[in-house]
């Protein structure tokens, strides 16, 4: 197998695992879960959009995030921001350094998803990054439905491909294809990659699956053995997407760093350290976390039954 030898993975918990909670998480409740990730040993803990409050009340709370979180040298908070005014909102919060962008490869969960085609999306997000780089900050591009839409079905990966390079053409320093509502399969998987790395080179690809139908490690071991070296993924497996009904958790980061370690690939993630943060989060949340590693590892540590 044709492994990397270390693996990045962002967290993206925080942001995709909680923006779709209906009840109100407490933002000291976020402050401690971002922490305790990079705490962990996450290089990347997405923390928070700038996107409308009407649009995802959960995420409204964003700049206090910011402003509570302690900071880790090395690590870095990435932020979502859809348009100029929430570049705004970005620039006027303490602490940003990084942002995302964030399309779509279908029209319709575009509309759905950010209220505009795919091609305004693209006009939208050039002066975001003009006015990011200027500040000196690394903008990230996101892919969604590349893997299949809630209301197209099936997606061609030319046109994944189309918009990950107008992305990384434009300045993205990293693509992260979304399988926002996880119906895509290891073939499937393997020839979005394909089609994808023949317009952005493939270091600078993200996996980023959502595990709704249960294939999500299955398409990253099939992506990693094609060299992808970024893995998105959420602690205790939180998550959906507001705009694809249904949609479950991301990939749970439990589930991923176990992967790694057993196929002897690097990440930093101290695993137990991690585990913790999810059953902190869970907690709060009154659920039990998405993750078959994290709930065999509590398993375990209550020993075997009497
Ligand atoms: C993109 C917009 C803002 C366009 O929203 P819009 O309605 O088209 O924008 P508008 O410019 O017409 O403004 C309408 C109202 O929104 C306000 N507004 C406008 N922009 C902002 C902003 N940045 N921050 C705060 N407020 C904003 C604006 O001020 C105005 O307020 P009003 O006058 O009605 O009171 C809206 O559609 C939106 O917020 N959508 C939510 C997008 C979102 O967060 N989706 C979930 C994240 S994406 C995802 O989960 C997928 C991903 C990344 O994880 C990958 C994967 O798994 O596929």
């Amino acid at each position: 197998m044709n492994l990397p030898a270390r693996v990045k993975i962002v967290d993206v918990g925080p942001r995709d695992g909680l923006q779709n909670e209906k009840g109100v998480v407490p933002t000291e409740a976020k402050v401690a879960l971002i922490a305790a990730l990079a705490d962990a040993g996450l290089p990347v803990v997405e923390s928070g959009s700038f996107v409308s409050p009407k649009w995802v009340p959960q995420m409204a709370d964003t700049p206090e995030v910011l402003a509570r979180i302690p900071r880790k040298a090395g690590v870095s908070y990435p932020v979502l921001v859809p348009n100029l005014k929430g570049l705004d909102a970005a620039e006027a919060a303490v602490g940003v350094e990084e942002i995302a962008i964030f399309g779509a490869a279908s029209e319709t969960f575009s509309q759905k998803n950010i209220n505009c085609s795919i091609a305004e999306s693209l006009d939208r997000f050039a002066p975001v990054m003009e006015r990011a780089k200027a500040r000196g900050w690394r903008v990230r591009g996101y892919v969604s439905c590349v893997l299949g839409c809630p209301y197209e079905g099936d997606i061609a990966p030319q046109k994944v491909a189309e918009v990950a390079a107008a992305l990384y053409r434009m300045g993205c320093y990293e693509v992260s294809l979304g399988d926002t509502i996880g119906t895509g399969t290891p073939l499937k998987a393997r020839r979005m990659i394909e089609a994808v790395a023949a317009e952005v080179p493939l270091e600078q690809l993200a996996a980023h699956f959502h595990d709704t139908w249960g294939q999500a490690l299955a398409n990253l071991l099939a992506v990693l053995e094609m060299g992808v070296s970024v893995i998105d993924s959420s602690v205790a497996g939180l998550g959906g997407c507001p705009y694809a009904k249904g949609a479950s958790g991301n990939v749970a980061t439990e589930d991923v760093v176990y992967l790694l370690n057993g196929l002897g690939i690097e990440t930093g993630v101290d695993l137990d350290a991690l585990a913790r943060a999810g059953w902190a989060i869970s907690s709060v949340l009154g659920r039990t976390p998405g993750s078959k590693v994290s709930q065999a590892l509590l398993a375990k540590s209550q020993g075997p039954e009497a």
